[in-house]
């Protein structure tokens, strides 16, 4: 049975995305609950789809403060393993979360043109916090993909919260930077001329400006590109949020390709679950691989969430001093996220 599941879910990891096309028997595969908090909203709705489409998950919880019983009734209705259900307001909170393998929240504001994501921190702060102290109360071994801005300092935020509340586990609390890698391949593969497909770039650090780090220097397939190139392709990578924000015009910040983003990372979560091995993904997590207690890199996902954090590798001079610059403002992020969680 073993064996079976592991090829199923083998076969379909073929491809990157291809758990949308994934087939299952029921039976071979465990059950798995996921909870999507913040549902209703622009990243929430289509990752509430991308995740009822996933053959992993087997009951899907989608909460908001509000809109989610429309959502939920709408993605119900799709044919496929996992039973829906929607919750809407406090009250109905600790159910939404009661026996959650894996938290997913996409909950808060997105930014307006001229905004950086710091300037989201006074309101998501606070949302963050609550929705954590619940996961402490209902769900305490679930693990925790955070999407809400800034990733720099909501995780740290989580966190504390958890340590207060006496139930942190370090390998269980993921900060999404996903979208970052999913920006790095998408514009290293039309620069290098390569299939999309085929590449992978590491992208350490955090997830703000220059504190997102991508590592050219260990893309594959290996294009070398000259200096200037790898720096526009760097910057590009940097700005991905702030060029979604401006096209969007006040409309918000980057919502499909986010939620697909989202779904790829917690589909990965699901996989170290259920004991695929050498699954592995770039995540902002608690890390001793820099001076700083928070690091995005390389993380191994296993049946505990992080099985291992993985070191940088290899530096390019470049990466080297974008890393050195990216140390002061992360440490500064992560420092207003643990004073935040210990003033209020
Ligand atoms: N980590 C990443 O790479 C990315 C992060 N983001 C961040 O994701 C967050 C959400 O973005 P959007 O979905 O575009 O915003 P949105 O405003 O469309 O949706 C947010 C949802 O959160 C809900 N919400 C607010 N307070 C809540 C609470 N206490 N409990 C549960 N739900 C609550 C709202 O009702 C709304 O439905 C933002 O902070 C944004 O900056 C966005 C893109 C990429
Ligand atoms: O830029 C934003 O505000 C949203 C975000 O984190 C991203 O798209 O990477």
């Amino acid at each position: 049975m073993r064996s079976s599941m592991y090829n199923l879910i083998r076969k379909g990891s073929a491809s990157r995305s291809s758990f949308l096309f994934r087939s299952y028997s029921s039976g071979t595969v465990p059950e798995r609950k996921v909870a999507v908090l913040g549902a209703a909203g622009g990243i929430g709705q289509p990752l509430a789809l991308l995740m009822k489409l996933n053959p992993l998950v087997s009951k899907l919880a989608l909460y908001d403060i509000a809109g989610t019983p429309g959502v939920a009734a709408d993605v119900s209705h799709i044919n496929t393993r996992s039973e829906v259900a929607g919750y809407m307001g406090e009250e109905q909170l600790g159910q939404a979360l009661e026996g959650s393998d894996v938290v997913i929240i996409p909950a808060g504001v997105p930014r307006k043109p001229g905004m950086t994501r710091d300037d989201l921190f006074n309101i998501n702060a606070g949302i963050v916090k609550s929705l954590c102290t619940a996961i402490a109360k209902y769900c305490p071994n679930a693990l925790v993909n955070m999407i809400s801005n800034p990733v720099n300092s909501t995780v740290p935020i989580a966190a504390e919260v958890f340590k207060k509340a006496g139930t942190y586990d370090e390998k269980k609390l993921f900060g999404v930077t996903t979208l970052d890698v999913v920006r790095a391949k998408t514009f290293y593969a039309g620069k290098a001329k390569v299939p999309v497909g085929e590449v992978n770039v590491p992208v350490v650090g955090g997830h703000a400006g220059i504190t997102i780090l991508p590592l050219f220097s260990q893309a594959t397939p290996k294009a070398n590109l000259p200096d200037e190139d790898i720096k526009a392709l760097t910057k590009r990578t940097q700005d991905g949020g702030t060029e979604v924000v401006e096209a969007k015009a006040g409309k918000g910040s980057a919502t499909l390709s986010m939620a697909y983003a989202g779904a790829l990372f917690a589909d990965a979560c699901l996989k170290g679950l259920n004991g695929v091995p050498d699954v592995v993904e770039c995540s902002f997590v608690q890390s001793s691989i820099t001076e700083l207690p928070f690091f995005a890199s390389k993380v191994k996902l296993g049946k505990n969430g992080v099985e291992e954090v993985l070191g940088l590798g290899p530096l390019s001079d470049i990466e080297k001093e974008g890393l050195e610059h990216l140390i002061p403002e992360l440490k500064s992020s992560i420092e207003k996220g643990i004073k935040f969680a210990n003033q209020s």
